[in-house]
């Protein structure tokens, strides 16, 4: 029999839904999932936190239990610019040991400062490799001591003071510059000396390391910033903002068509190109002295010396003021003295030279590390001179009695001797040195040949025992504020530097010998500041040349809560400028 075929229409098929509904079920156990996972996330911290505070061997080590649960407490710090402060607020809590982190602890102590950074010569931490240049190593960021002690020999003798004493016409050169251009200026200007003394710096710096004029005081006069000086401040910016976003994200700033921005994003390359034709331009120099039959001067010597502006510089080592050396006469003299570039160029280790990268991310390490510092600490020492009538009086006194002539600077010789100048500087820096931040050292694997500060446990701080990679670091910020080896510090007080006639000698020589071991305003040890005889002769220079000249005075705006420090590695006002008002006084026109 024959099956009827069906009528009934084929059943159409399901349309499967745009946004399919997930069943309950489905929602449910995904709700499940994502709690499960919640809660493992809690349990891993919540166990993490458990390990760090009370069984990790750095547990036992005094502090607030969120700095030692996560290093985001220490990063809102450093984000708000006071780190130093809040460290210091901590050593007056916990004591002179403190853990501020998981893996880092801070310290304040004299016998502790002396084995990480001299002893034991801890290499350095990661955190200075944020301040490469141009990709590439220099001296400050080179982290194994070994590796950094052969830089080290590369560079060190350009700063001894017997090479700086004949830097001295580029010093003071660029200062009577400055001295001028501020001459110049209409009465009453306000000026950032910030600025102002980031230029001169770096035209002393670039004039020392490579005998070239930059001019850098000169354009700022007419309001045209020297494109290098503002490489140079955009600098650590560019560091801080790189190291915070990913590589990526970095890119795609850089390629925004803003031209402030792009300057930022190129810092590194504009110092760079800078240097890179100092080399060139340097090498064709050297190469052509020495195709010269006679003599042949030594490939230390640079074959052009700076023609000098005016009478600023003195030769003489004597109190009496003599003329600066003119164009013609400065070549034969200036055979002997030597800069930085030709040193590096010519430095041999193993018999190999220096890379021609090398050369020039050292060189600009320098730049980098000697410009800001230097401004920052002179804007805040005349800042200080403002509101000081008292310390400018006794300053004048012994500036006038050996700067007769307002336009020449004394000798090098006659500076090292003002004993209050140089008692000003070191109160200056101690209160105000310019990178007053944690100096970050690593604990290292195997114990270095001083092994009795090692146990069993790693290298012994204070009675505790620090592991291997553990961050160990002191801030000069907190050194130089001990109460009982500075009495009354937050006082600026030059005279705690000279010895006083109506106590015993012997007494007094050891309270000044004490105060000097608790001073690193240029860091302490194998790593210690490389241009800080440099920082020294430029900073008598300018504060002898700007008071012998000028009446200083701060302009309105320029006060205690504007110049209320700051500090992301170096320090700065909270106002990031210094305004001064230069009078010239009547005696040094
Ligand atoms: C008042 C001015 C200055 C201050 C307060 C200062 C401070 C410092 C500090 C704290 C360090 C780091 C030490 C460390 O990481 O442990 C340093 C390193 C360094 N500074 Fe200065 N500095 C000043 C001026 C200069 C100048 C003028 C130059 C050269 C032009 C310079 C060149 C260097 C170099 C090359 C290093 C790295 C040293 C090395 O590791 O071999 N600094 N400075």
């Amino acid at each position: 029999m024959r099956r009827t075929p069906c009528l009934l229409p084929p059943p159409t098929p399901l349309k499967a839904p745009l946004h399919p509904t997930p069943s309950r079920h489905t929602m449910s156990s995904t709700f499940a999932l994502s709690l499960l996972a919640l809660a493992t996330l809690f349990l891993v911290l919540v166990v993490r936190a458990i390990h760090l505070l009370f069984f990790h061997p750095l547990s036992s080590i005094p502090g607030p239990w969120y700095a030692a649960v996560s290093s985001l407490w220490i990063t809102t710090h450093v984000l708000r610019l006071q780190q130093c402060k809040t460290i210091h607020a901590l050593f007056q809590t916990y004591g002179p040991v403190v853990r501020i982190a998981p893996n880092k602890i801070a310290f304040c102590d004299l016998s502790a400062m002396k084995s990480v950074y001299s002893t034991c010569k801890f290499d350095k931490s990661d955190y200075y490799k944020s301040l490469l240049t141009n990709d590439n190593d220099h001296a400050m960021t080179t982290l194994p001591h070994a590796q950094h002690s052969i830089r080290r020999k590369a560079y060190a003798a350009h700063y001894m003071p017997s090479n700086l004493a004949k830097l001295q016409p580029e010093i003071c050169d660029a200062t009577g510059q400055m001295i001028d251009t501020l001459h110049n200026l209409p009465s009453n200007t306000a000026l950032d000396t910030l600025s102002l003394f980031r230029h001169l710096a770096l035209d002393i710096i670039v004039a020392s390391s490579y005998g070239f004029r930059l001019g850098a005081v000169g354009k700022w006069a007419v309001e045209a910033e020297e494109g290098l000086t503002v490489a140079i401040g955009d600098f650590p910016k560019r560091g801080i903002l790189r190291s915070a976003v990913p590589k990526w994200a970095w890119n795609l700033v850089c390629k925004i068509p803003n031209a402030r921005l792009r300057l930022l994003c190129d810092s590194d390359k504009i110092m760079a190109e800078f240097v890179s034709t100092r080399v060139y331009e340097m090498r064709a120099k050297m190469a052509a002295a020495q195709k010269l039959p006679e003599p042949t001067p030594t490939v230390l010597v640079a074959p052009t010396p700076l023609a000098f502006l005016s009478g600023f510089c003195s030769r003489s080592s004597s109190r009496s003021p003599s003329p600066c050396p003119s164009e013609d006469s400065s070549l034969a003299d200036d055979t002997e003295k030597s800069y930085l570039l030709p040193r590096l160029l010519a430095y041999k280790y193993n018999g190999q030279t220096m890379p021609e990268k090398d050369v020039i991310s050292e060189c600009m390490g320098h730049m980098v590390a000697g410009t800001d510092t230097t401004s920052i600490s002179l804007s805040f020492f005349l800042w200080e001179l403002t509101r000081r009538r008292d310390i400018l009086h006794k300053l004048r006194s012994e500036i006038d009695a050996v700067m007769l002539d307002a336009k020449t600077i004394p000798d090098i010789k006659i500076l090292n001797g003002m004993d209050y100048l140089n008692a000003f500087i070191k109160e200056g820096l101690r209160i105000y040195g310019a990178a007053p931040s944690l100096l970050e050292r690593v604990v290292p694997g195997s114990a270095p040949s001083n092994k009795h500060f090692f146990g069993a446990d790693g290298f012994d701080l204070l009675g505790y025992a620090l592991p291997p990679g553990t961050i160990v670091a002191t801030q000069a910020w907190s050194m130089h504020r001990d109460p009982a080896v500075f009495p009354s510090p937050e006082t600026f007080l030059p005279e705690r530097w000279l010895t006083s006639p109506t106590e015993d000698p012997v007494a007094e020589e050891a309270r000044l010998a004490r105060m000097a071991s608790y001073m690193m305003p240029f860091g302490t040890g194998s790593r210690i500041c490389g241009g800080l005889n440099l920082a020294h002769l430029t900073m008598r220079v300018i504060l002898v040349a700007v008071l012998r000249n000028f009446e200083i005075e701060a302009a309105p705006g320029t006060d205690e809560k504007s110049m209320d420090m700051r500090d992301s590695f170096v320090m700065f006002p909270a106002a990031m400028e210094c305004k001064l008002i230069f009078h010239p006084r009547a005696a040094s026109l």
